[in-house]
């Protein structure tokens, strides 16, 4: 995974188990084919379905097979409690069987899990992260919500050093390579379904998830917010401020809305120039909503700053200390969005 890690063949390795088990496997089979009864409802009322425990479940086992060396410490999104539930245990046995089909039908591991091998590996995601240490931090399916409806999502794994992000990767299974189509993120002729990943100083790659020569990648150097086109959250996002924050630019074009931290991936490929990240009062952003993204971003030459100008802070534990937005652009616009960002915060309150 980096250089302590034990080099390239391993980081391929790695990068051919993510694409065939997390992305391809489980996902690409479970989105296809998602029923009513693969999703629960959590306590905040935000879904999750068998495949955001499957892909959790596997990523830490494939992380603890791979590194053995590491101490392990994971921050995820999901763990076991729903599933402990007297009315969970069809659901669970679902996930079960959905990760032991993937790991056999794939010669990489020869293992089995039972179900409450199941229930500890969702449990070992408990970690509180924090300044000191590494720490993994997974979103184990992005963008639950874009998932279920067939679009945008992504598997996010992030690596916490002392701190620092120090790697990302992001599966982006529906997401064009190149040029999204501007209005609805799709577009004809691309390859669609990506890795992105980055480690901290060795700038930022794609390579398609069947497997390609990785490829370096690069934010837009539009720096004429006129010429500009921002991303934002399809469904969390405060529209009125955005919209406003875009007419103080003086940007033209219409917002392109999507899930997942697939917009930090399009944004890293030069597809946008803008990300604008502006939730409802009062709610606290995941580490694990950013950590990948936010680093795809940074290796390929942007920038991602809260809404008073300070970069991100992934030090203080399961959460990020801000609740007051998130901006991603290139070095050219970020003086700009800031002060209309600003601006806008003024002017609503
Ligand atoms: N109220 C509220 N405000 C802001 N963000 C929220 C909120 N509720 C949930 N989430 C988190 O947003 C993650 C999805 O982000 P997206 O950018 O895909 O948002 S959206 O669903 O398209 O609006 C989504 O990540 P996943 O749970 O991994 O899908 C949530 O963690
Ligand atoms: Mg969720
Ligand atoms: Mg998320
Ligand atoms: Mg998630």
């Amino acid at each position: 995974m980096n250089e302590r890690d034990g080099g390239e063949g391993q980081r391929k390795r790695m990068r051919a188990i993510w694409s065939k088990y997390f992305v391809k496997h489980v996902e690409g089979r479970v989105q296809q084919g998602i029923l009513q009864s693969d999703i629960q409802s959590k306590a905040d009322r935000t879904p999750v379905t068998v495949a955001d425990y499957g892909s959790q479940v596997l990523i830490s086992l494939v992380l603890k097979k791979e590194l053995p060396s590491h101490s392990f410490s994971m921050v995820a999104e999901e763990d076991s409690e729903d599933l402990r539930k007297d009315d969970a245990q069809q659901i669970l046995e679902h996930i079960t069987s959905l990760v032991n089909e993937t790991i056999a039908n794939d010669d990489s591991y020869n293992m089995s899990l039972s179900k409450e091998d199941v229930l500890a590996a969702l449990d070992g995601g408990k970690s509180e992260g924090g300044p000191s240490g590494r720490h993994w931090i997974l979103d184990p399916i992005d963008g639950t919500k874009g998932f279920i409806r067939g679009d945008q999502y992504a598997v996010a794994l992030g690596l916490l050093d002392e701190g620092k992000v120090v790697l990302g990767v992001l599966g982006c299974p529906n997401l064009p390579s190149k040029s999204t189509n501007k209005h609805n993120g799709s577009s004809s002729g691309d390859q669609v379904g990506s890795l992105y990943f980055a480690t901290i100083g060795c700038g930022a790659k794609v390579q398609a998830l069947e497997g390609s020569e990785p490829q370096k990648i690069t934010i837009c150097s539009v720096n004429n917010p006129v010429d500009a086109s921002f991303f934002e959250s399809l469904e969390h996002s405060k529209r009125d401020l955005t919209s406003s924050i875009a007419e103080k630019l003086g940007v033209q074009a219409p917002p392109v809305r999507m899930d997942s931290q697939a917009k930090y991936a399009a944004l890293a490929q030069g597809d946008g120039a803008i990300y604008l990240r502006f939730s409802g009062k009062g709610y606290k952003e995941r580490v694990w909503d950013h950590a990948a993204g936010s680093i795809i971003v940074t290796e390929a030459g942007g920038m991602v700053k809260d809404a008073s100008g300070n970069d991100l802070d992934f030090s203080k534990g399961r959460y990020l200390d801000r609740d007051r937005g998130i901006i991603a652009t290139n070095r050219y616009l970020m003086p700009m969005v800031l002060k209309a960002v600003q601006e806008a915060i003024d002017e609503e309150q």
